[in-house]
């Protein structure tokens, strides 16, 4: 009788509770506790993030939260966990669970239920399609952190994954049959601060090859597309161009229709449905344009698919 296939964890970022002050101020003192995240000495930034951030940004982005709060819950943790259910639907003979990098339910408590449950091993799939060291090695970090008792695979990074990239490709070229062609695509992508890509870090690298790879899957010329960074956090420099100024540009040549897509983003949250959907595209209408927004793959049918056959192929060869 073969060995069961392995658990198939999907972790994801984590999202505040609530969309209330205390939910957020707690979720984001977790999420920039973490030193893959911020790396400024303790001494220096404890101060800055208790006195400063904490207080001042928990009430400015529990706002944001309560705009695109979903009836389940934050869309991050709603979408997630019907992906989840997704991949699990298409693949029966094995468990698939979901799992938060910061809050719940935690990497930690995901393993210890998995090992109650009798499994010894498990694929993880951190939901992040470019590597950084800010998302899939931190995840790293909390499953070191959480300790052994489990045979564990992780897959840590699925950029140019040809079925990924054919399912992204599928969604824009759908909502471009809908809205109708001949638009502008913006591929944008979450930022990081320059230092870590000088340091080493192959996203923006990961990013322009997933930018590229979908382009190509679409027979896009050159012109008809760009890559952007969005997010940007602090005052360091971050990568560039920044999304606000590509769209800039954009009105400001005349280019009165982009679509944007958002393909770092495995499932729609804070910084596609607030910043993107709702912030940009009501700067770029100021401009006298039309942003149209192409939502993240979430809980589609070719998402799973796509999920799925990687977590398939990744398993062991005995599996
Ligand atoms: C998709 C990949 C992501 C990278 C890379 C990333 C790096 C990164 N992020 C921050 C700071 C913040 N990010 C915030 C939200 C957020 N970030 C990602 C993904 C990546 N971050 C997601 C999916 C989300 C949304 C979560 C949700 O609940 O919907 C936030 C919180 C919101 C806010 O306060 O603006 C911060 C802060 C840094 C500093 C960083 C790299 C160093
Ligand atoms: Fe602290
Ligand atoms: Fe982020």
């Amino acid at each position: 009788m073969p060995a069961s296939p392995p658990a198939l964890i999907l972790v994801n970022l984590g999202t505040p509770e609530a969309p209330t002050p205390r939910a957020v101020r707690r979720f984001l003192a977790e999420f920039l506790h973490d030193r893959r995240v911020v790396q400024l000495t303790r001494w220096l930034w404890c101060p800055v993030l208790h006195f400063a951030i904490l207080p001042l940004r928990g009430p400015r982005v529990a706002e944001k939260y309560a705009k695109i709060w979903m009836e389940g819950g934050s869309p991050l943790a709603v979408y997630t966990q019907r992906l989840a259910q997704a991949v699990q639907a298409r693949q029966p003979q094995r468990r698939v669970v979901h799992a938060m990098r910061y809050g719940g339910p935690s990497i930690a408590e995901v393993l210890a239920g998995l090992r109650a449950e009798g499994i010894e091993r498990a694929t993880v799939l951190p939901l992040y399609p470019q590597y950084s060291t800010t998302t899939t090695g931190s995840v790293a970090d909390a499953l070191a952190a959480a300790g052994a008792g489990l045979e564990l695979r992780t897959i840590e990074d699925y950029a140019t994954d040809a079925g990924w990239v054919s399912a992204v490709a599928a969604s824009i070229r759908a909502h471009r049959a809908a809205q109708g062609s001949g638009r502008h695509l913006l591929f944008s992508f979450h930022g990081l601060p320059q230092r870590l890509a000088d340091q080493g870090d192959p996203y923006p690298q990961r990013c322009e090859d997933s930018a590229r790879a979908i382009a190509a899957a679409l027979r896009l010329a050159d012109d008809e597309w760009s890559l952007s960074y969005q997010s940007r956090f602090g005052r360091e420099r971050w990568l560039e161009p920044a999304t606000v100024s590509v769209l800039d540009d954009l009105a400001a040549r005349g280019v009165d229709a982009v679509d944007v897509v958002c393909p770092g983003f495995a499932v729609d949250c804070l910084e596609t449905l607030e910043e993107v959907a709702i912030m940009l595209a009501a700067r770029f209408a100021e401009r006298g344009g039309r942003l149209s927004y192409i939502p993240c793959l979430n809980d589609a049918p070719a998402h799973a698919d796509a999920l799925a056959a990687l977590a398939e192929r990744e398993d062991w060869a005995d599996a």
